[in-house]
C-alpha cells in the first residue's frame, strides 16, 4: 500500500498588496518501492511490497518475527544480495534511480546509505579509528580534516562529550550504549543521505534506549531514517510514519499517529492490542 502526502505550504505572495496566493510543495521521496518480491531459494520473503519513504522523515517497519522487516531494510542498501539464491522482482528508486539494475553501483550507494545493526558492532579499534574508518576508504588523509570529521561526527551522535578525552582508547571499553553511538558516529562520518537502523535498541538498556530514540528524533532534522522495531512503543514514540508487515506483504502503512490510534486493517489492530504477534 502507498500513501501519497501533501505537505501544504501556504506562501504569501504580494499582489499590489491585495491579495494572498498559495502553492503547493512536494515532501521529496528518497525511496520509491514498487512491486518488490524477493525469494530466498524457494521462501517467498517479500510480496508486492509498494512503499514510499519521505526525506526528514522516520519512517518505521514493525510485525511479527518472520515478517520480512530485516529483509526490507537490507534490500534498500542491497545487502540482502550477499546472501546466495536470493532473487528479486520490481524496483527500487532511490532518488529517482533503480538501485536493482545492474548498473548501480552498490558502492555509490552505501556512500549516500548508512546503517546502524542491531547488536553495537564497532571495530575492535580506538574510538578515533572506528570513526575516520570510512571516510579513510574515501581517500581523505589530512590529520586536521580527520580530527575535524571525529568530532563532527561525535557530537551528531551526542556521544562527544563522553569520548573526547579518550578518542585513542579502543571502543570495546565502552558501554553498549555507548558502542551504539559509535557505530551511528561513524557511520554520520560518510555524510549518507539516509540511515538505516535494524533494532539498534534492541541490544541496550532503557536509559540507552532513551538516548538513542532521542537522537533519532535529531538525527531527522539532517538524515532520513527507516527504522525496524520490534518495540511498538518506540515505533510510537520516534517516528512519523509506520509501516505493519505481516508474511512478507504491507498490511498498512501511514501517519505513525493513525496506525496506532485508528487502524484500517484489523490484522493492524490486532497486532498493535496484542492479539497476536
Ligand atoms: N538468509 C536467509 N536465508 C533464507 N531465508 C531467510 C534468510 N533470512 C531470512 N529468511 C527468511 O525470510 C523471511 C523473512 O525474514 P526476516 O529476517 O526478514 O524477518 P524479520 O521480520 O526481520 O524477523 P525478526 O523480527 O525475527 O528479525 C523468514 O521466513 C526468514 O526465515
Amino acid at each position: 500500500m502507498s500513501i501519497t502526502t501533501q505537505k501544504k505550504v501556504q506562501i504569501d505572495v504580494k499582489n499590489n498588496d491585495t491579495t494572498t496566493e498559495s502553492k503547493t510543495e512536494q515532501p521529496r521521496v528518497v525511496y520509491d518501492t514498487k512491486d518488490l518480491n524477493l525469494w530466498y531459494s524457494e521462501t517467498h520473503a517479500l510480496k508486492d511490497i509498494n512503499l514510499e519513504v519521505t526525506e526528514n522523515e522516520v519512517t518505521a517497519i514493525i510485525g511479527p518475527s518472520g515478517c520480512g522487516k530485516s529483509t526490507y531494510i537490507k534490500t534498500l542498501n542491497r545487502m540482502v544480495e550477499l546472501v546466495p539464491g536470493v532473487g528479486t522482482t520490481g524496483t527500487i528508486a532511490y532518488k529517482g534511480k533503480n538501485i536493482l539494475d545492474n548498473s548501480m553501483k552498490v558502492e555509490d550507494l552505501r556512500t549516500q546509505v548508512g546503517m546502524v545493526f542491531q547488536k553495537p558492532n564497532p571495530f575492535p579499534k580506538s574510538i578515533y579509528e572506528n570513526v575516520t574508518y570510512g571516510p579513510k576508504i574515501h581517500g581523505i588523509k589530512k590529520k586536521s580534516l580527520l580530527d575535524e570529521i571525529v568530532e563532527n561526527s561525535l557530537r551528531g551522535a551526542a556521544i562527544w562529550d563522553e569520548v573526547k578525552d579518550r578518542l585513542n582508547q579502543n571502543a570495546y571499553g565502552l558501554s553498549g550504549g555507548q558502542q551504539q553511538r559509535v557505530c551511528i558516529a561513524r557511520c554520520l562520518a560518510i555524510e549518507p543521505d539516509v540511515i538505516l537502523m535494524d533494532e539498534p535498541t534492541s541490544a541496550l538498556d532503557p536509559i540507552s534506549t532513551l538516548k538513542v530514540e532521542e537522537l533519532i528524533k535529531e538525527l531527522k532534522k539532517k538524515y532520513t531514517i527507516i527504522i525496524v522495531t520490534h518495540n511498538m512503543q518506540q515505533a510510537a514514540r520516534i517516528s512519523d510514519k509506520t509501516v505493519f508487515m505481516l508474511n512478507g506483504e504491507v498490511v498498512e502503512f501511514s501517519e505513525t499517529d493513525q496506525l496506532f490510534s485508528n487502524p484500517k486493517d484489523k490484522r493492524t489492530e490486532d497486532y498493535i492490542t496484542g492479539r497476536f504477534g
